[in-house]
C-alpha cells in the first residue's frame, strides 16, 4: 500500500477555484473527507488533556447554549497549526474579493503568519482554535465568532464524529440575515472528517441592483443522542 497523503499533498489535491465559487456563490462550501478517521479520533482524544488548552467554556453558563469547549493554548498541536496555516493561503483571496464587493478597504496578508503579526499589534494575542463537545440534548446558539476589531471574515470546522454512529441530532446549522428581507436557514450536512467553510459575520450576495450584504450566524442543532466532537479553526486570535 502506497503512504497517506500528508496534509499538505491533500490541501494542495483540492480544486480551490471550484471552492471559491461556493463560497462565493453559497456563503459556505465543504471540503469533504480532509481529514481522516484516526486524526479525527486523536484530535478528540485531546479533549480532556487540559495541558492543551487555555480555557474551558460551559455554554449554559453564557447562556450560549448546552454543551462545552475548549481554547487550544500557544503551541497549537501541529495538526492544527499544519491546518490553520494551510488553508488560510486558499481562503485569503476569497476573503480579499469578498471585501472587495462589499467595499471594505481591508485587504488580509497572503500567509497566516503576517495576519497574526497584524493581530498581535493591534492586541489580539490569545490563540482561538478550539474543541467543542456536545452530549445528549446539548446544541449551539447562532453565534458569530468575533474576538476584537481584527477579524478574517472565513472560518472552517471539522467534523470530528460520525453522524448516525457517534450521535444523532446535531447538525450543523447557518443562517442569512437579509437586509429588510426574513432570514434563511441552511443546514449543512457533514461526515466525520469533512470541514466546512462559512462567513464568520458579513458576506457579499448578488442581487439585480449589485452586490449587498447579509449577515451570517452559525450554530448546532440539538444533539438527540451520543457525543460530537468538533474542531473550530478561526484565524483571528483574541484580544
Ligand atoms: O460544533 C460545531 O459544529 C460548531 C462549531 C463552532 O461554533 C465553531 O467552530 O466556531
Ligand atoms: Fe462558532
Amino acid at each position: 500500500m502506497s503512504a497517506p497523503a500528508t496534509l499538505q499533498q491533500r490541501l494542495a489535491a483540492r480544486d480551490w477555484a471550484g471552492f471559491g465559487a461556493e463560497l462565493d456563490r453559497h456563503g459556505c462550501a465543504i471540503l469533504p473527507g480532509l481529514l481522516t478517521a484516526a486524526e479525527c479520533r486523536d484530535l478528540a482524544a485531546l479533549y480532556p488533556q487540559e495541558g492543551h488548552f487555555r480555557s474551558h467554556i460551559h455554554m449554559a453558563r453564557h447562556g450560549f447554549g448546552q454543551g462545552e469547549y475548549r481554547y487550544f493554548s500557544y503551541p497549537l498541536p501541529d495538526l492544527v497549526a499544519e491546518l490553520r496555516a494551510g488553508l488560510y493561503l486558499h481562503l485569503a483571496a476569497v476573503a480579499n474579493g469578498w471585501n472587495a464587493r462589499m467595499a471594505i478597504g481591508t485587504r488580509y496578508p497572503g500567509t497566516l503568519e503576517a495576519f497574526l503579526q497584524q493581530c498581535h499589534a493591534a492586541g489580539q494575542t490569545r490563540p482561538t482554535p478550539l474543541l467543542l463537545q456536545y452530549g445528549p440534548g446539548d446544541f449551539n446558539c447562532l453565534h458569530q465568532d468575533l474576538y476584537g476589531d481584527l477579524a478574517f471574515p472565513l472560518q472552517v470546522a471539522f467534523l470530528l464524529s460520525e453522524p448516525g454512529r457517534d450521535f444523532t441530532g446535531g447538525e450543523f446549522v447557518l443562517t442569512e440575515q437579509r437586509p429588510r428581507m426574513q432570514s434563511r436557514a441552511e443546514v449543512v450536512p457533514l461526515r466525520q472528517g469533512d470541514a466546512v467553510a462559512f462567513a464568520v459575520h458579513h458576506r457579499p450576495v448578488r442581487g439585480s441592483r449589485g452586490d449587498y450584504r447579509v449577515n451570517m450566524r452559525h450554530g448546532v442543532s440539538t444533539l438527540r443522542s451520543g457525543r460530537r466532537h468538533t474542531l473550530g479553526i478561526i484565524f483571528h486570535d483574541a484580544t
